[in-house]
């Protein structure tokens, strides 16, 4: 089923040509969708229409129409899809308003009705859902950049969204911080929400992403399962730079040998499935000598 649909849809932000053009496109509930391509594709205004600050914030003209959980976004407030949509911008210090953590996943809470112990509850789960149990009282100021971005993360889960639109989330961090904020999004999408996210280094979500949808230019390029994006960015010449440096080396032995190998999430399965292959081919050799 999906749980946001672009029928025909393009944008253009105010004095700029078009952003978007024509895009067509289901993302399915519970999917770990990726939206990625080159730079200036549209990938940020793809995600920030999903969350409705395209067009309601940013003016503009629009085509076409986009359905978060079945209803037209023109006729919803940002407000109300903000209730179904949790955003994380890679600008993600520019969320935080508070001065601790608590206050500032409370925030969004505010106007939500709850009471005060069931608020409470709904913050400290938030918290220690992201990693930050216990730092209720702790101030904005102090947290590393990591925590900031958890937080931004923790503050949009207490409302309870259905989807999550994450931009860039691995941008401004190191290999290990990568690792550890996708598995955090993948634990996420575990628990059922729908996960989006913005993301031009493929490689880091081998191990998760169940859709991709690939922008070049403003227009969809290509959309569908993990595998049959990378076959189709390794067929495109000036897409091949955004393949994996893993799935290069997949491609370029099954041109080769002319064996088709596995849709290798991590090195450790390749390496295993490679190794399964050495003493076969080595028999091969050995029988024909
Ligand atoms: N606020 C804005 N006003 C006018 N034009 C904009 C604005 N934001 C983006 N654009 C233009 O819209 C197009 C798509 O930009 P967008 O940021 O969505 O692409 P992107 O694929 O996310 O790029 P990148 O990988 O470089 O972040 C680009 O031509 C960009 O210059």
């Amino acid at each position: 089923m999906a749980v946001v649909e672009f029928d025909r849809f393009s944008y253009a932000y105010p004095g700029s040509g078009l952003a978007l053009d024509d895009i067509t496109l289901d993302i399915p509930k519970g999917s770990f969708t990726v939206i990625t391509g080159p730079s200036g594709a549209g990938k940020t205004t793809l995600a920030l229409a999903i969350a409705g600050v395209v067009p309601h914030y940013f003016g503009g003209r629009q085509g076409g129409s986009v359905r978060v959980g079945g209803v037209n976004s023109s006729q919803s407030s940002m407000g109300e899809i903000a209730s179904q949509v949790g955003t994380v911008l890679a600008d993600y210090e520019s969320q935080l308003v508070a001065m601790t953590a608590a206050e500032e996943v409370a925030f969004g809470l505010e106007t939500s009705g709850l009471s005060r112990s069931e608020a409470a509850r709904r913050i400290s789960q938030a918290l220690s859902m992201v990693g930050l149990g216990g730092l209720e009282e702790r101030e904005v100021a102090g947290l590393s950049g990591g925590q900031k971005q958890r937080l931004a993360i923790a503050a949009v889960l207490a409302m309870s969204p259905e989807i999550l639109v994450f931009d860039e989330p691995a941008s401004a961090l190191d290999p290990e911080g990568a690792a550890g904020i996708y598995e955090l999004l993948a634990d996420l999408n575990r628990r059922g929400k729908t996960v989006v996210v913005v993301e031009h280094q493929l490689a880091r979500v081998l191990p998760y992403a169940s859709k991709v949808v690939l922008l070049k230019g403003g227009k969809l390029e290509f959309t569908g399962m993990l595998p049959q994006a990378l076959e189709f960015m390794w067929q495109q010449p000036e897409l091949r730079v955004g393949v994996p440096p893993l799935w290069a080396i997949k491609f370029t032995l099954e041109q080769e040998t002319g064996i088709k190998l596995g849709n290798w999430q991590t090195e450790s399965q390749a390496a295993e499935e490679l190794n399964s292959l050495v003493p076969a081919s080595a028999e091969g050799v050995a029988k024909s000598a």
